[in-house]
């Protein structure tokens, strides 16, 4: 499988880019992702331009601050009910501005489940963010893939559903990681050739719960699953990372980008979310990449790729004393990563299955309806029933029937939990 990030040092050519403007659109703009990535644009306006927004109807007044500031030619926005939502919002915002009509224009607007998937398909664009949430992206991703443009990818969910139909749309290098564990190997990945790797490390915060067994995980609250030790996210990647099942979807999101085989891929826990992930080559060199946790470095890096932008994110600093630690998973208390290897060597559909069945069941936690120890316990069950869907999805609606079929089945089982 050819690796979807080049893993040679000196490919792709350093100096390109660095003097062009890029063209930019931005999936998910109003999340932590998207908000993030907009602080980048702003400290480099030289480097990009925003000429897509879309994201899906809740926060109308940000999305239209946001057209306006960034001058946006289209907006995109999911739930056709906060179109004129956002219109208001965007004479709303040029008002308070003080825009006459004839000084700003307004962007077009598209609407729909379907609007960013348009979007991309109509607005030429250099580099595609996507920073949706779910994998409600996939059509986006493959949209953006089949455009040319560059996919600077957030949306882990949408390239573990799509699997093979992604890795095959992608020529190497279209994809640039921005999750921050794949931004480290990608860059750890610099410093020697392909066939030397012997391991992919992923580290993992541990989320809050660290520590905790089974029986004290029974108990604890949606409150305490977003209060994330390390990172602020959004709210569904910051209760996967509670479960460990960010980690498993980030198991399987290396092994798509990277071309390496599950057993070769590791989980350490590293608390302080410093180390972002390492790669050990033939000769024994383990290579780390360091620094605060902080995603408008993998941002930036994923947007600018190869190159580095200056002045967005803090330094490490060496002047106190400090320590970087790691321990093993507790896979007994966090049994998710290794149903993430099975499902993912497994392969087919069973990713988007494991990712699908977990969407529900975090709704499902997140609304009040089920425990938390049932979200990873209603994966597994999901998937203990899912030997049909072990075959390679031939196209995008199979991906789709089989997601549509493990919500179901999700779905059924957090009824079967509030019934008891
Ligand atoms: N946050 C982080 O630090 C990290 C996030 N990631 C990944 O990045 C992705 C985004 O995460 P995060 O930013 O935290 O999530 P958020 O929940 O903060 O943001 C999600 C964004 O997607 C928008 N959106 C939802 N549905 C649609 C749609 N149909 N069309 C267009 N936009 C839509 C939301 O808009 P609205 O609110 O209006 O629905 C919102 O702007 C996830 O895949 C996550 O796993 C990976 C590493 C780190
Ligand atoms: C910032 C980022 O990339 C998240 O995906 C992060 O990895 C979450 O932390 P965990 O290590 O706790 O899953
Ligand atoms: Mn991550």
């Amino acid at each position: 499988m050819s690796p979807m990030v080049s893993a040679q040092p000196d490919t792709p050519a350093r100096d390109d880019g660095r003097d062009t403007v890029q063209t930019l659109t931005l999936l998910g703009s109003t999340g932590s992702i998207g908000t993030q990535a907009l602080e980048v644009v702003r400290r480099a306006p030289e480097r990009f331009r925003v000429v897509g927004l879309a994201a899906g109807g809740n926060d109308p007044a940000t999305l239209a601050a946001q057209a306006i500031e960034f001058g946006a030619e289209v907006v995109a926005v999911a739930r056709a009910t906060a179109v004129e939502d956002v219109q208001l919002a965007l004479y709303a915002e040029a008002q308070r501005l003080g825009y006459s009509a004839g000084h700003f224009r307004l962007p077009r607007l598209l609407a729909g489940p379907d609007a960013a998937t348009d979007m991309v398909d109509e607005t030429e664009a250099d580099v595609v963010l996507n920073g949706m949430d779910g994998s409600r992206g996939l059509r986006p991703t493959l949209a953006a893939l089949r455009a040319g443009s560059r996919l600077a990818l957030a949306n882990k969910e949408s390239l573990i559903a799509g699997g093979p139909l992604v890795t095959r749309a992608a020529s190497p290098g279209q994809i640039t990681p921005v999750d921050s564990e794949h931004s480290a190997l990608a860059q750890c990945l610099w410093a020697g050739r392909t066939e030397e790797v012997e391991r992919l490390v992923l580290t993992a915060s541990g989320g809050p719960f660290r520590g905790y067994d089974r029986a004290a995980l029974h108990e604890v609250t949606v409150e305490q699953a977003l209060a994330h030790p390390t990172w602020s996210m959004g709210p569904v990647v910051t209760i996967n990372s509670a479960t460990m099942v960010n980690k498993s979807l980030e198991l399987i999101e290396a092994h798509l980008l990277f071309g390496v085989d599950y057993e070769r891929i590791d989980v350490v826990v590293h608390p302080q979310s410093i180390v972002h992930s390492m790669v050990t080559y033939v000769d024994g060199a383990t290579i780390a990449q360091a620094s605060t946790p902080d995603m408008r470095l993998p941002i930036a890096l994923g947007l600018g790729w190869p190159d580095r932008i200056g002045g967005v994110t803090p330094r490490l600093t060496f002047e106190q004393a400090a320590s970087w630690t790691f321990e093993p998973l507790d896979d007994t208390a966090f049994p998710a990563v290794r149903l993430a290897r099975e499902a993912g060597s497994r392969g087919g559909c069973l990713p988007a299955v494991y990712n699908a069945a977990n969407e529900e069941a975090v709704a499902a936690f997140v609304a009040g309806n089920s425990r938390f120890t049932s979200i990873v316990h209603t994966v597994e069950e999901v998937l203990a029933g899912a030997d049909a869907w072990c075959a390679e999805p031939a196209s995008v609606d199979e991906v789709f029937e089989a997601e549509e079929w493990a919500r179901r089945r999700a779905r059924e089982l957090a009824g079967m939990e509030r019934a008891h």
